[in-house]
Order: C-alpha cells, then sequence, then structure tokens
C-alpha cells in the first residue's frame, strides 16, 4: 500500500503525443526510472530522491480540479511510472472523479513496459526500448506502441514489436513512430517508413513544436 509517491511535475495542458494529440489531459510525472535511454527527455526524472513525495489524495484532488477545468483524461507518466505500484493512486483518483452517471475521469499510462501492469489504466500507451525490451504482456494489453527512432535499428525493433502483437496478442493497437526529438536521421527514416507502411502512424511531440509543457 502506497499512501504518497515522488513527483516531479503536474500540469494541465494538451496531450502532445499519439492518438490523443491535441486533448486536454493532466499530466502526473512520477519520479523514478531505471531504464536509462542515452535520449530521454526527462532525464532530471530519473533519481527519485531529488522529489518530493506527494500524497495519493493530494495528486486525486488536483485531478479532480483539472477534471472540473476540461481535463478530458489524466495521464500517468515519467520517470517510468511502472516503477511504482499505481493500484492505490488510480483508485484515489477514480474515486475523487467519479461523476453523477457514476463514470471517473479515464487513467492514461504511458509506459515502456519493463515492469509489472498494476492501476487497470483505461488507456495504455507503450514505448518499447530495445536497449530494455517490455514484458510481452504489457505489450500484448496495450492500446497504442509508439517506438521512438533515432536510427535504421529502431525501425527493425519497431518492427518485431508489432509482429509480436500480431502473432501472439488479441487486440490490435494502434501503431505510432515517433521520430527522436532533434534527430533529422530519426526524422527522415520515420517518415519514409511510415510512407510505405500504411499501418504505422507518425507521432509528433507537438507541445515541444509549440513550446508548451
Ligand atoms: C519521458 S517518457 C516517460 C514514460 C516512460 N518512461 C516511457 O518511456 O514510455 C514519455 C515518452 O517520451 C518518449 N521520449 C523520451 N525521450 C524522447 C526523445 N528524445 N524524443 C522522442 N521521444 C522521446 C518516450 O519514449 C515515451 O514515449
Ligand atoms: N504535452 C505533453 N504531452 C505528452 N505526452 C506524453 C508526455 C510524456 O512526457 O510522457 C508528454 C509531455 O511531457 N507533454
Ligand atoms: S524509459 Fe522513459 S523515462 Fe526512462 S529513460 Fe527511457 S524515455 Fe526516459
Ligand atoms: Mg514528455
Amino acid at each position: 500500500m502506497e499512501s504518497s509517491l515522488p513527483v516531479v511535475e503536474c500540469f494541465h495542458s494538451l496531450q502532445g503525443e499519439g492518438e490523443h494529440a491535441g486533448r486536454s489531459a493532466y499530466f502526473i510525472r512520477l519520479a523514478s526510472c531505471k531504464v536509462g535511454c542515452p535520449w530521454c527527455d526527462t532525464k532530471d526524472s530519473w533519481n527519485s530522491e531529488l522529489h518530493p513525495q506527494q500524497s495519493l489524495i493530494d495528486l486525486s484532488t488536483q485531478t479532480a480540479k483539472a477534471q472540473e477545468e476540461g481535463a478530458a483524461f489524466v495521464v500517468i507518466t515519467g520517470g517510468e511510472p511502472l516503477h511504482h505500484n499505481l493500484d492505490d493512486l488510480c483508485k484515489e483518483i477514480r474515486k475523487s472523479t467519479l461523476n453523477l452517471e457514476k463514470k471517473s475521469i479515464p487513467i492514461h499510462l504511458e509506459t515502456s513496459g519493463v515492469d509489472m501492469l498494476s492501476g487497470k489504466p483505461d488507456w495504455i500507451t507503450l514505448s518499447p526500448k530495445r536497449h530494455s525490451p517490455p514484458r510481452l504482456d504489457n505489450l500484448l494489453s496495450c492500446q497504442e506502441l509508439k517506438v521512438v527512432i533515432q536510427n535504421a535499428e529502431d525501425l527493425l525493433f519497431a518492427k518485431t514489436m508489432a509482429d509480436s502483437i500480431k502473432n501472439n496478442g488479441k487486440i490490435k493497437p494502434q501503431l505510432f513512430l515517433q521520430a527522436g526529438w532533434e534527430n533529422e536521421e530519426g526524422q527522415t527514416l520515420a517518415i519514409k517508413f511510415v510512407k510505405n507502411n500504411p499501418d504505422w502512424r507518425l507521432s509528433m511531440q507537438t507541445h515541444k513544436w509549440l513550446g508548451v509543457l
């Protein structure tokens, strides 16, 4: 049982990436990541000791306030959020955001998928990493697969991940390539691949282009 979690930041913005890009979302960025991607854009989140603990009640109250202000869903990200057990956080969020129709705010999760799933998210964005591949059960339960492309090996890895889902899974996630930020090679490779492979779409980090959080 967790009553608090280390938090880097919480903010209300637009989802910048993937299928839900452009929609109003409240972000909870949990600290801690041991996956160690060399090009990670949130390295400040890795060491959880640098970030204060916030109570689950505070996090869910903030989420309920954001919902009142228009957030269509909450995104739990990090760091690597599944380094923590998310059951209690998600329970609190569901309780605080329950409306008269007995519906709670949808909970979206951004994860590399290296740890066991928790929290029963409504939407899982799985961004698998070549040097630290995801658990197969996570791969088979995601709604979107979003592979960051820095070089040609990453494209082969993206295809391998999609094939594993096709060969083992029942659900068919939307497939995205996301070019490494400020990586021209990644961008060129991703655009060419998507042009030739209509099952795949390009995910832009639109918030970075716009200069917002
Ligand atoms: C910072 S991660 C946090 C969630 C989780 N640790 C993960 O990797 O999915 C959020 C998203 O940003 C992506 N990302 C991180 N650094 C990036 C970069 N330099 N360029 C493009 N995407 C990046 C990740 O692959 C992931 O999809
Ligand atoms: N606007 C915005 N959209 C995002 N989608 C995923 C993000 C993340 O860091 O997980 C992110 C982020 O940091 N900002
Ligand atoms: S798994 Fe996510 S947070 Fe961790 S290093 Fe990789 S991109 Fe960064
Ligand atoms: Mg981000």
